[in-house]
């Protein structure tokens, strides 16, 4: 099964798939550590002494000769072995490679407690052992095709101690194929955390299910999840990462019974004199969702309908007509008239997804949501974030955003290279579709509009904005495959 990716660099395989009972988030499901950990436990009481951590060994093994193209004959590989049993996975798959042909050298950051079993069996086969007080490390690395990091795994928090600190640092330096072993050493696998060094990963393959952490984080490389069976209750997953095909099944054709109002009425108030693109750029992104019906409300109404002549315009929402889910903001200005414009939107009953332009008003004038009644979406960047929820941290994006919307009662999706979605009631998404070509002036403004569509067709405001940076995030894919700039681009990229 497929996990979706952003970028080739930061794609997610799984190696057994989950099954599902009813996830309160449908798609993958993410389990904090203490999850992963019950589950462990459960599944060490039935299984063999040793049995996990071979098939955790066999996992790692697989992962890192695919990276290889199964060519291991006479590679340099050097494990990074800590005191637990982390280190042990990485030992047991140093032996499967050495009987393949590797060089295999394990570095030990404390070589009186690191795996015993693990350690003897490398010692057996023809692998080297080294204190890391006594190696040349930099020599090592430096000759290194792979190193496999077994520094920590689960029962570590950061910062990273010494010597594991050193060892990451200078391993980070080198040329060579790097492979964490369930995590990334010196990454909080909970929030994605980094406090110290943390092991730049090419490919993570983890452990009974994806924490949040390796979710989140740009450090954890293409993430493999080997659930060694012993994955967690999906049920009690409260992250999830939609897939391709839940997607799918929520932008479902017209039917015969259809008509205009049945597929959904999106209203969009954006752009202004001084950004009259937004306003067509948002537009766009509605109408290519494919909704029952797109109208405009606002001063940029003839430049919208030009662009898109199936769109209804007005000048303002008061005069729009019927509409199920409103978008305002997207260059929408922050005058007099716009904050009306907002206000008059706000007191909508139905979805109303405030981004850009809103969230400054919003954030000078907390209490215009006051009142505010019907489903609620704010859609931030960091800037925006900051200036609306002064108080939160986001070097922990994944706790902030879900605090933001507790205290709001609002949806909140927080944009970045890893987009996070919260629910008020916790459940929460990580977005893994994506690219950096995203990044690009007006591609917040197509998000805008997808999520207006959807928000329209009337599902879970927290899936239909997870969808639609789902959407948004493989149209940028495709658009950085096409090498095509400007964010109009990524209108004809989203179904
Ligand atoms: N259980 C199973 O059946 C299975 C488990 N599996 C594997 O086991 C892993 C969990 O193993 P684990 O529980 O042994 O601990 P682990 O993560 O290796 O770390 C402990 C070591 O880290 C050290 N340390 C701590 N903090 C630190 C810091 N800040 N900086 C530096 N060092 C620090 C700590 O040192 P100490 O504090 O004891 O001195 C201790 O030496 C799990 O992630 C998975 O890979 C798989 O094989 C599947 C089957
Ligand atoms: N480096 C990146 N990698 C992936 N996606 C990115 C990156 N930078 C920005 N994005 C995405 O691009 C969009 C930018 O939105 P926004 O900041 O509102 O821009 P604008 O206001 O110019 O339209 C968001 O969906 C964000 O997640
Ligand atoms: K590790």
């Amino acid at each position: 099964m497929e996990i979706p990716s952003s970028a080739q660099e930061q794609q997610m395989t799984i190696a057994t798939p989950p099954t599902f009972g009813t996830p309160p988030t449908p798609g993958i499901p993410s389990c904090t550590v203490a999850q992963i950990r019950d589950a462990e436990r459960a599944a060490l009481a039935r299984t063999p002494e040793g049995a996990l951590m071979r098939r955790a060994a066999g996992e790692l093994t697989t992962a890192v000769l695919d990276a290889l193209d199964g060519h291991v004959v006479g590679r340099s590989v050097v494990l990074l072995v800590g005191a637990g049993n982390n280190g042990g996975d990485a030992l047991w798959a140093g032996v499967a490679l050495r009987r393949r042909g590797g060089a295999v050298t394990a570095l030990l950051t404390d070589p009186a407690r690191a795996h015993p079993a693990g350690a003897a069996g490398l010692r057996r086969v023809g692998g080297r052992l080294l204190d890391v007080a006594r190696a040349d490390v930099e020599k090592l690395l430096a000759a290194a095709d792979v190193v496999i990091d077994g520094l920590v795994g689960l029962a570590a928090r950061p910062p990273l101690r010494e010597p594991a600190a050193s060892l990451v640092r200078l391993a980070n330096r080198c040329a060579a194929l790097r492979v964490a072993v369930d995590l990334p050493s010196g990454l909080d696998p909970d929030s994605g955390v980094a406090t110290g060094e943390i092991f730049d990963a090419d490919v993570t393959v983890t452990f009974g299910g994806a924490k949040p952490g390796l979710l989140v984080s740009t450090s954890a490389g293409r993430v493999v999840v080997a659930d060694l069976g012993m994955a967690p209750d999906p049920a009690v997953a409260s992250v999830g990462v939609l897939t391709d095909q839940l997607v799918a099944g929520l932008l479902a054709d017209p039917g015969s019974g259809d008509d205009k109002y049945s597929g959904g009425v999106v209203g969009i108030v954006a752009g202004s004199a001084q950004y009259p693109g937004a306003a067509v750029l948002a537009v766009g992104g509605a109408v290519r969702l494919r909704p029952g019906m797109v109208r405009y409300a606002g001063p940029q109404a003839a430049a919208v309908v030009q662009a898109w002549p199936e769109v209804v315009g007005a000048d303002d929402p008061s005069r729009a007509g019927r509409v199920q889910a409103w978008v305002v903001g997207p260059g929408a200005g922050t005058d007099t008239a716009a904050r009306d414009r907002l206000v008059t939107v706000l007191a909508a009953d139905g979805p109303v997804l405030v981004d850009a332009d809103g969230l400054t008003l919003l954030a000078a004038e907390p209490a215009l949501l006051e009142g505010r009644r019907g489903p609620l979406v704010l859609t931030p960047h960091e800037g925006e974030f900051a200036r609306l929820f002064p108080d939160l941290d986001l070097t922990d994006r994944l706790g902030a955003a879900r605090a933001a919307a507790a205290s709001t009662g609002a949806v909140i999706l927080l944009k970045g290279h890893r987009t996070v979605i919260a629910a008020p009631d916790g459940r929460a998404y990580v977005n893994t579709t994506g690219s950096s070509w995203l990044a690009t002036a007006g591609s917040g403004d197509v998000l805008a509009g997808v999520m207006g569509s959807l928000l329209a067709t009337g599902i879970d405001p927290l899936l239909a904005a997870a969808a639609g940076a789902h959407l948004h995030g493989r149209a940028g894919e495709r658009a950085a495959h096409d090498r095509a700039a400007g964010a109009h681009q990524l209108w004809d990229r989203l179904r």
